[in-house]
């Protein structure tokens, strides 16, 4: 009787390292993620949590270990190619076209992906619905990370590369967030966020990654 293999895990990072100017960055990192599931990476400045989701997105790649998307390695030039479809990427560095408005902004990335009829909903469920017609140059930041959200939700990838996703956010944006987190998953999307700030991710994993370096004291420890 043959024995049931089961799936391998969707993402699976095995021990992943990362050097940076002959320094080591990242050391033998070991994550297993599987469909629906969520990740959440905290650490210091500088302790690797964005050199780790550029890795995730294939930007750069390990120096030793390796990531695998359904048991194949994400480098493998076949691989990379189906891998970088199932991605959405935010980042601090936001992508908005100023000249542009704010409609303009989601849709032109649902035509490239060539969806349509997601951006207005996108952006009426992240409370922009009445910026739609504006220039871009006009939105605060949070609204420019609204924006950016409307564009995950109008994209809708299914593995979902989040960077500090509620910076600039209020109370109300962080909820959103949470929301759209909570209803990604719900599909079997997979959210893997490096954050400072607290984020409300039901059963999330979660990696702390340790400090570089020897901490030195600074000015605040000297005012505590
Ligand atoms: N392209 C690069 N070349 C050299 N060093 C780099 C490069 N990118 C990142 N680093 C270094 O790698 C380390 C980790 O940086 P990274 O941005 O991943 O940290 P982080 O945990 O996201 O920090 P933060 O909380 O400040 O956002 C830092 O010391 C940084 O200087």
């Amino acid at each position: 009787m043959p024995l049931y293999k089961p799936p391998p895990p969707r993402l699976l990072l095995n021990n992943v390292s990362c050097m940076r100017n002959a320094q080591t960055v990242l050391r033998n990192i070991n994550v297993t993620v599987h469909d629906g599931s969520a990740l959440v990476m905290t650490g210091a400045n500088g302790s690797g949590k964005t050199t780790l989701l550029r890795m995730l997105a294939g930007f750069s790649r390990p120096s030793a270990g390796e990531i695998l998307w359904d048991g194949n390695d994400i480098t493998s030039p076949g691989v990379f190619q189906q891998y970088k479809l199932q991605l959405n990427w935010l980042s601090l560095r936001d992508a908005v076209k100023d000249k542009l408005t704010v409609l303009d902004n989601v849709q032109w990335f649902e035509v490239l992906e060539g969806r349509c009829g997601r951006a207005k909903p996108a952006l009426e469920l992240m409370g922009l619905g009445r910026l739609m017609n504006d220039k871009a140059r006009m939105l605060s930041m949070g609204q420019r990370k609204r924006l950016q959200l409307a564009r995950l939700l109008a994209i809708d990838r299914p593995i979902w590369l989040l960077d500090e996703p509620s910076v600039a956010l209020d109370a109300e944006g962080v909820q959103l967030l949470e929301y759209i987190i909570s209803e990604h998953r719900k599909k079997g999307g997979i959210v893997i966020v490096a954050t400072h700030l607290p984020i409300k991710i039901e059963d999330a994993m979660s990696l702390r990654l340790p400090q570089r370096f020897p901490r030195r004291m600074t000015s605040v420890d000297m005012l505590n």
